[in-house]
């Protein structure tokens, strides 16, 4: 923002106008300019003014018929009326219309109006630093900026994400634990047009069933024991934003019709009440299982899941991503280092070797605790193999615990030895003692 508040003063007494110009331009970082009528003020705009008083009986147009015309080039600038009359009426209706402040000339306005000046400057700061931050916020969402990875299997999921933010299809992301689900769902939101509304998250694994209807929908007071007052549901706060489902798997069947028949109808009634609330939020789903799966054993409505399923995103587990798991430590690395403070350090080849040959049940979650657990453990400029510590709940003996298809598991194999043997195929179909074009029909596949 310009320094100096370019201030105008609509004034078609003279000398009351010069008065307010004497009085305001003794604060060197207001420039003001006084107009006669309206006409003149209209003309004017171009020059963006930050601030507009007028004076409600103008020669060639009153008060409220000038505000409606400064609304039409300058839809926020804040006007303050000044009136010679003391008609309660007119302030109420001007302030209904969107004015920021109604004066009586008498001793006092110019008083008034220098503190009124003060407020309305300490907004326009506000707002031109909420604008710069969430200028910052939306580069700090960029996809690239916040989902790291390189791998063929990321870009592909950037290539969705990018179609899904240009519009308002709803989106389900299927991923493992820790794969990045609900980053994908931010980094959605915050590409899209909704980015200056609300991003809402709710974990539907975490709220016990009784409670689930009152937090998505809200309540009335006295809905039920112990609504003792009115209660805003998930829906509501995200209305014209992006509603998170987590978890939508874990809905149970009940609430499942419900959410059903407000996705449906686009509008909501708070449990207890009557007045219908309309709808308009994207809604991103997710879920580690295999909501397909679930609709065929009968466990989530088959309705619900064509409307939610919109535009699958199946985030891969960070054990198919290829290189990704050397760039996210790397990445992760540098981060803590920063963060805390501490000189960069690099990865050694045998510590690369042991990162690339785990599988991250807990995905990138687990990668980054390991990874700043060595960061603290290693006390020279390079983490070594012995700083590497995996969870122990996570061991790579939990393998068939996992209980994955046959394919499921060939992929996983397979993908493990790319990592460990830098992506060279002709050394995995050696060790596995399978057919190079095996592999190589699987990537084409996208299978790996
Ligand atoms: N590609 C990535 N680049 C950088 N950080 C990532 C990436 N993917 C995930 N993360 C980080 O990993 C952690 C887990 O991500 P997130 O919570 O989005 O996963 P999730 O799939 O929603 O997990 P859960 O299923 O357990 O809820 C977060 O700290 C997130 O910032």
């Amino acid at each position: 923002m310009n320094n100096k508040l370019t201030i105008f003063i609509v004034e078609d007494d003279e000398w009351y106008g010069q008065i307010l110009h004497y009085h305001l331009s003794m604060n060197p970082d207001y420039d003001v300019k006084v107009f006669m009528t309206g006409k003149e003020c209209l003309d004017n705009l171009y020059q963006r003014p930050d601030l507009i008083t007028i004076d409600f009986s103008l020669p060639d147009m009153s008060g409220d018929k000038l505000f409606k015309e400064i609304r039409v080039t300058a839809p926020y600038v804040p006007v303050i009326v000044i009136s010679a009359q003391e008609k309660i009426a007119t302030a109420v209706e001007l302030l209904k219309m969107g004015i920021s402040d109604y004066f009586i000339k008498d001793d006092n306005t110019k008083e008034l109006l220098w503190n009124a000046i003060i407020k309305i400057r300490e907004n326009i700061s506000l707002k031109e630093e909420i604008r710069v931050l969430r200028a910052q916020l939306v580069d700090k969402y960029d996809f690239t900026n916040l989902i790291k990875g390189n791998s063929p299997a990321i870009l592909k999921i950037f290539a969705l994400m990018e179609k899904a933010a240009k519009t308002v299809i709803n989106v389900s992301i299927t991923g493992e634990t820790g794969t990045g689900k609900e980053l994908v769902a931010k980094a959605i939101h915050m590409n899209s047009d909704r980015r200056e509304k609300p991003f809402v998250a709710i974990n539907m694994a975490a709220i016990p069933t009784e409670l689930m209807e009152s937090e998505l929908f809200g309540h009335e007071k006295g809905a039920f024991t112990g609504a003792i007052g009115r209660k805003t549901g998930k829906f509501e706060e995200a209305n014209h934003g992006t509603l998170f489902l987590d978890e939508i798997g874990e809905l149970d069947m009940a609430v499942q019709s419900k959410l059903l028949r407000v996705l449906q109808e686009r509008t909501l009634q708070r449990v207890g009440g009557s007045e219908k609330i309309i709808l308009d939020v994207r809604i991103i789903v997710a879920t580690h299982k295999d909501l397909a799966e679930e609709v065929a054993k009968g466990k989530f409505r088959e309705d619900l899941y064509y409307r939610v399923i919109g535009l699958p995103i199946a985030l891969p587990p960070l054990r198919s991503r290829g290189g990704d798991i050397m760039f996210l430590s790397k990445f992760f690395l540098d981060q803590f280092c920063k963060e805390n403070k501490m000189p960069s350090k690099s990865i050694s080849a045998g510590a690369r070797q042991k990162l690339s040959s785990y599988s991250y049940p807990g995905n990138i979650r687990e990668l980054k605790t390991i990874i700043e657990l060595a960061a603290i453990m290693c006390d020279g400029p390079e983490i070594k193999e012995t700083d590497i510590t995996f969870l122990p709940t996570v061991k790579n003996g939990d393998f068939l615990a996992q209980e994955k298809t046959l394919k499921e598991y060939t992929q996983q194999i397979i993908q493990y030895y790319l990592n460990k043997y830098d992506e060279n195929i002709a050394i995995v179909a050696r060790k596995l003692d399978i057919g190079k074009s095996t592999i190589y029909k699987m990537i084409q596949q996208q299978e790996l």
